[in-house]
């Protein structure tokens, strides 16, 4: 099975585990969220030490392991993205599988098994037009600051939403139009995203427009863009012009 394949298989599974312990115990609150957790982060690491064992793994559920950063080939592994949207019944959560390759988000998956849906990085769906008003994501329990005040200046729609998996496939999906956030992520929860929207041909950056570089000594990544490519520099420069300019003196 080839890195694609294997990825969208494992996402796929881990999807279908905690499909089937949402519905065994859906209202246990914080406890369906930590076995959701812990159950799917074992199917997917079991499987990944047995069919790439030269392969170093980031995991949101691994303790982490320094010496990875000597490897090239990484996965990055979020088994429950939107945690807590998963435990409230919702529709928006996620499991991501990437492979970075030498930093750069080279293959992915993401799983959106309440839709039934996987998306991957190497069957993307085509790109839909740009909707007017723009439609634009954010993260429904801490919307950043600056995407409110950029959605403002665009006379954009909002879209609240949990899972950063989610809101990223949303624009692959045609769902919504710009995918803008600040102030906190992790490594695990935009590498497969950033694979799958990057495949689909859409701009993918941190919001001072350099690339998302993966395998970093510290996986803290906490800003991104994901929207069309000829939308990006208005964005980019909009956000620019909310950052407090440095003070080199
Ligand atoms: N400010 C922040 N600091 C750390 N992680 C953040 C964050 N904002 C969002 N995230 C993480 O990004 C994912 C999507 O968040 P949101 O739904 O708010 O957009 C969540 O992952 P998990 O559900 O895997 O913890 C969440 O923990
Ligand atoms: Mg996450």
């Amino acid at each position: 099975m080839n890195d694609a394949a294997l990825a969208h298989t494992l996402a796929e599974q881990a999807g279908q585990l905690l499909l089937r312990l949402r519905a065994r115990m859906p209202e246990a609150g914080k406890a369906l969220g930590n076995e959701g957790d812990r159950l799917a982060n074992a199917l997917i690491l079991d499987r990944l030490r047995a069919e790439r064992p030269d392969d170093a793994i980031l995991s949101e559920e691994e303790k982490d392991d320094a010496s990875r950063c000597a490897f090239a080939r990484i996965w990055v592994i979020d088994p429950l993205d939107g945690t807590r949207e998963y435990t409230e019944g919702r529709d928006d959560w996620a499991v991501h599988v990437a492979l970075a390759i030498d930093g750069v988000p080279s293959v992915g998956a993401v799983a959106l098994p309440a839709l039934g849906l996987v998306l991957s990085s190497d069957a993307p769906p085509p790109l839909s037009s740009e909707a007017n008003p723009l439609r634009m994501l954010v993260s429904r329990t801490r919307p950043a600051a600056e995407a409110l005040s950029v959605a403002e200046t665009l006379g954009a729609t909002l879209l609240p939403m949990g899972s950063a998996g989610a809101k990223a496939m949303a624009v692959v999906r045609g769902e919504a139009d710009i995918y803008l956030h600040t102030g906190g992520q992790y490594e695990w929860d935009n590498c497969a995203p950033a694979a799958v929207a990057i495949a689909a041909g859409l701009h993918v950056s941190r919001v001072d427009g350099s690339p998302l570089v993966y395998n970093c000594a510290n996986p803290w990544l906490p800003d991104l863009l994901i929207c069309h490519k000829a939308r990006a520099p208005q964005v980019l420069d909009l956000v620019r012009a909310l950052t407090p300019a440095q003070n080199p003196g």
